[in-house]
């Protein structure tokens, strides 16, 4: 009896459940949120239960070393996941693939063959190209006086770019249109983030439940659709010249040269899973983080002046921002962190899995745990940093804290061995974006509202959006000064 109560006594702090569902009611369809306050009460170590699966929550900096960095390798696996595995063609991708030597080889190709500096800085024309044209489309309705939606016209944006740099093909006339686009990208985050029952559950009980709720069926249609992109655009990289023609490589084309040169079968699913991280990990996530940015500085007029005077003293005579500029734009960049760090767009991360016994903070871990690592509420955490709740890129002055997985308060990307291999390409896309949208237009609230009636809540998804359409007047400063 004495060796079962020290045995319970071992175990994290568990908050009271349900029988059968255990914690999932309490997860609601913000997880982040309500974890981060059964944290406050259970500390920053949690084990909750989903149904019948165990899942070990992780809500301070401490924490997230020993899981990123002290444990790394036993936290680095992925739980499966049923929607994930339907997307990913049975986890043939690097994102949710389990760890393994698959995970490995695919992960040093990808980082050596495609999200490496240079091949980043070989897409700086792209980037240019699309930055000035959508400029000039804001422009169009700045002339107007017209109140555009900042959450389309950056969907719009970041989509161009990857469908250039990727697919090799413009985005415009595509067989998606935008509404259409992101619409699926929503359905498909909406899905990637919700639990579904088989994951929790014995299978059968587990199917059943997400049948009648309707979930096959919506993973069914988004799966079709990204399935039906995905073979259109290879087939027609496999019959073009295009390489002949430029020279060039699109991520696309990579992807082929590397599926001929180490897979040489005919199958083009794992070229598909790779497409399949690209398309949901890097198209919402930066206009996401645009939006954000943009909300907090026109909540923040003081802000909002002050970096807006950087970036025009700094370009001064220029008609707009390049990518070298951005190197001198301190402040900036300190909105931009401050940005990721009150609104990470994947706030719990991807969940991990452990892959052996291991520990957390002292207390005994099982293997084939599910970890959440919840980077949101550390962002927050009162004991690290002043005044959490407000928007104050100051606080990073002089400070060597980065959004680099090295940091362990500062989480956007995650860390460890499975960190984001994309933030080269996310960073220079969203600070390129965000400098020019800021240089040529100052931005107004419409209708007379005041920035204390902006809505920031966060909407329902593994990716964080904003639920309130953030609708703002673009004034053309350009005009103004010639
Ligand atoms: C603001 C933009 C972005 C944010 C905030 C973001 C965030 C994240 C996070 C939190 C993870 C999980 C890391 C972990 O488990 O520790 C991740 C993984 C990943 N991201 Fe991103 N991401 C962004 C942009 C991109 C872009 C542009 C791409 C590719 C074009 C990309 C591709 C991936 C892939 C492939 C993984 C899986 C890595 C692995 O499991 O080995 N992401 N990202």
């Amino acid at each position: 009896k004495r060796g079962q109560s020290l045995m319970i006594h071992k175990q994290p702090p568990s908050p009271a459940g349900l029988p059968i569902i255990g914690n999932l009611h309490q997860l609601g369809d913000r997880p982040h949120q309500s974890l981060a306050r059964m944290a406050e009460r259970h500390g920053p170590v949690m084990l909750i239960r989903l149904g019948f699966e165990p899942a070990l929550v992780l809500s301070s900096a401490e924490a997230a070393k020993e899981a990123l960095k002290t444990r790394d390798a036993e936290y680095s696996s992925r739980p499966a996941s049923f929607c994930a595995g339907k997307l990913t063609y049975d986890y043939l991708d690097m994102a949710f693939t389990p760890y393994s030597e698959y995970w490995r080889e695919m992960r040093k190709i990808c980082v050596v063959e495609l999200f490496n500096l240079k091949r980043v800085q070989s897409f700086q024309p792209v980037r240019t190209e699309v930055t000035d044209a959508f400029i000039e489309s804001v422009a169009v309705s700045a002339g107007k006086g017209e109140a555009l939606d900042v959450g389309e016209m950056s969907f719009e944006l970041t989509a161009s770019i990857i469908f250039k740099t990727a697919f090799g093909r413009s985005f415009k006339g595509s067989l998606m249109d935008r509404k259409g686009l992101q619409k699926l990208f929503h359905e498909a985050a909406a899905v990637l983030g919700s639990f579904a029952a088989v994951d929790c559950f014995p299978y059968v009980v587990g199917w059943m439940v997400d049948n009648l709720s309707g979930l096959h069926s919506r993973l069914d249609r988004v799966f079709e659709r990204f399935d039906e992109f995905f073979e259109n655009v290879i087939q027609e990289h496999l019959n073009s010249d295009k390489l002949k023609d430029d020279g060039h490589e699109d991520i696309v084309d990579v992807l082929l040269r590397i599926h001929r040169e180490h897979v040489r079968s005919g199958a083009m699913n794992n070229v598909k899973g790779i497409l399949t991280n690209i398309f949901v990990g890097g198209i919402d996530t930066g206009a996401l983080t645009v939006v954000w940015a943009l909300a907090e500085l026109v909540k923040n007029p003081e802000v909002m002046k002050k970096v807006q005077d950087e970036i025009r003293h700094w370009t001064s005579g220029k008609d707009r921002v390049t990518e070298e500029d951005i190197n001198n734009l301190k402040y900036f960049k300190m909105v931009i962190k401050e940005t990721l760090r009150l609104h990470p767009v994947v706030p719990l991360l991807i969940q991990r899995k452990t892959t052996a016994k291991t520990q957390m903070l002292g207390y005994p871990i099982q293997e084939g745990v599910r970890v959440f690592i919840n980077a949101w509420a550390i962002a927050k955490d009162p004991k690290i940093w002043d005044q959490p709740e407000k928007f104050i890129p100051e606080r990073f002055n002089d400070s060597l804290v980065n959004y680099r997985g090295q940091h362990f308060e500062l989480l956007p990307f995650g860390g460890g061995r499975r960190i984001c291999p994309g933030i080269n390409m996310a960073m220079a896309t969203i600070e390129l974006v965000l400098a020019n949208m800021l240089h040529r237009f100052d931005w107004k609230l419409p209708d007379g509202m005041t920035p204390e009636e902006l809505d920031m809540e966060e909407g329902a998804g593994i990716t964080t959006f904003k639920k309130v359409p953030l609708k703002l007047v673009p004034v053309d400063n350009y005009y103004c000064r010639s």
